[in-house]
């Protein structure tokens, strides 16, 4: 049993807990010390280094590997650094130790969301340049904040900047999830978070009446509206084994807010829900849809969106796209089976494809159970280790990819 790191212990896996003991945890990241893990990194492997402060204190950290063809567009390997809060005393050991037992398990917020992905590309890149390889296509790491709560001081700023604008991304890398068989899943769309709060105004009064027309009355009739809209989804998910959480629009109520005290019925109240939107809905005659679930619950009933993501994008998984067969053939050629899947929650891969880049969400983890944002979120070893060696087929078939009529 080990917990600190041994002799015989694998480097990159040193490596990677090593970032795993920086607390980029919400919603205090020290962001800080993660800028300067990574620029210690691309010390180390001899990448150039570039910072962009997207916003006072929000650093997008950018190492790069020139390609030999600088004409063509590049890859870009993107990862965030921020991690979600954990429930310490939900943990069988401290979340920010990256304790290892004596199975190999790596225990540990970000394990797979996602500071694996992070060194995963940047070990396979260290191997691929150990060996003395190089590639037509120049890769660029992204190292970017703010995912967990958005992105909006993150990737949302940074793909409208000039410093984004020069990496030429061609096609992007993202997280995805893992997968508890021994398929790997590939994301190539998700979900439109949509976050919504319904408030209902009525008529107050002593809480012995019968009074008409309150608050809480309508918000019910709301709330029974969206929660048989959601019953409506789960079976058409549950009684369709072809379909995956993804391809159903999900919702729920997450907050329910009003009231001051048992006997005074209150002027108004309100709920919030979750909503992530399939993205083959028309989400102008959805959010109509919602419009008239409060209509219909009577007057003095609005809603309004703390998130509305209006550019759903899918990027194509068939032989039209370049970048999928490059990507789809290496598993192939590895004998690794592939499930092709919309995210079901959100990724900063939206900002991607929202600005014309296709991009795949990818986290290299099979026969590993789903434990992001999760009590004991860990990652076996081996299971880290053996996706850098699928990075290492990934990259240079990516990297390899000839030109295409975009490049131009
Ligand atoms: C509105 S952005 C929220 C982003 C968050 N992403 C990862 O968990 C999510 O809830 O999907
Ligand atoms: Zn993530
Ligand atoms: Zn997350």
């Amino acid at each position: 049993m080990t917990s600190k790191g041994s002799e015989d212990e694998h480097p990159s896996v040193t490596l990677f807990r090593r970032y795993l003991r920086i607390r980029t945890v919400q919603p205090k990241p020290d962001y800080g010390a993660a800028v300067a893990f990574l620029e210690e990194r691309a010390h180390q492997l001899g990448l150039s280094c570039q910072k962009v402060e997207v916003a006072p204190g929000y650093v997008v950290t950018v190492l790069t590997w020139p390609g030999t063809n600088p004409s063509l567009s590049s890859i870009l390997l993107n990862s965030h650094t921020d991690v979600v809060p954990v429930f310490e005393e939900h943990w069988s050991h401290d979340p920010f130790e990256a304790f290892k037992d004596s199975e190999g398990y790596i225990y540990g917020r970000g394990t797979q969301d996602m500071k694996c992905v992070s060194m995963q590309y940047l070990e396979a890149v260290r191997r691929l340049k150990v060996e003395g390889h190089s590639f037509p296509r120049t890769i660029h790491m992204t190292f970017v904040p703010d995912e967990e709560i958005g992105g909006h001081h993150g990737m949302e700023l940074f793909v409208e900047r000039p410093e984004f604008r020069a990496l030429r991304a061609g096609f992007a890398l993202d997280e995805g999830l893992a997968n508890p068989t021994d398929a790997f899943t590939v994301f190539y769309s998700e979900r439109s978070v949509w976050w919504v709060r319904v408030t209902s105004t009525g008529r107050p009064g002593h809480g012995s009446r019968f009074i008409e027309d309150t608050a809480a009355e309508k918000l019910h009739k709301v709330v029974s509206s969206i929660l048989a809209f959601r019953e409506k989804e789960r079976q058409r998910l549950q009684s369709n084994p072809h379909l995956k959480e993804g391809a159903v629009t999900s919702v729920n109520l997450t907050k329910l807010e009003g009231g001051v005290a048992y006997n005074v019925v209150p002027a108004s109240m309100s709920a919030a829900f979750d909503f992530r939107v399939a993205p083959d809905v028309d989400l102008k005659a959805f959010e109509e849809q919602l419009h008239a679930w409060c209509q219909a619950a009577g007057e003095g009933v609005t809603l309004e969106f703390a998130q509305k993501w209006m550019k759903p994008r899918v990027t194509p998984i068939d032989d039209s796209n370049p970048w999928w067969s490059a990507f789809s053939r290496v598993f192939k050629d590895m004998n690794l089976t592939l499930e092709a899947e919309i995210f079901p929650a959100t990724t900063d891969s939206r900002y991607l494809r929202a600005v014309g880049i296709p991009a795949l969400g990818f986290s290299p983890m099979n026969c590993t159970p789903v434990l992001l944002h999760d009590h004991d979120e860990r990652l076996h070893e081996a299971v880290f280790l053996r996706g850098i060696d699928i990075y290492t087929q990934l990259l240079p078939a990516l990297a390899s990819v000839p030109a295409l009529p975009s490049d131009s």
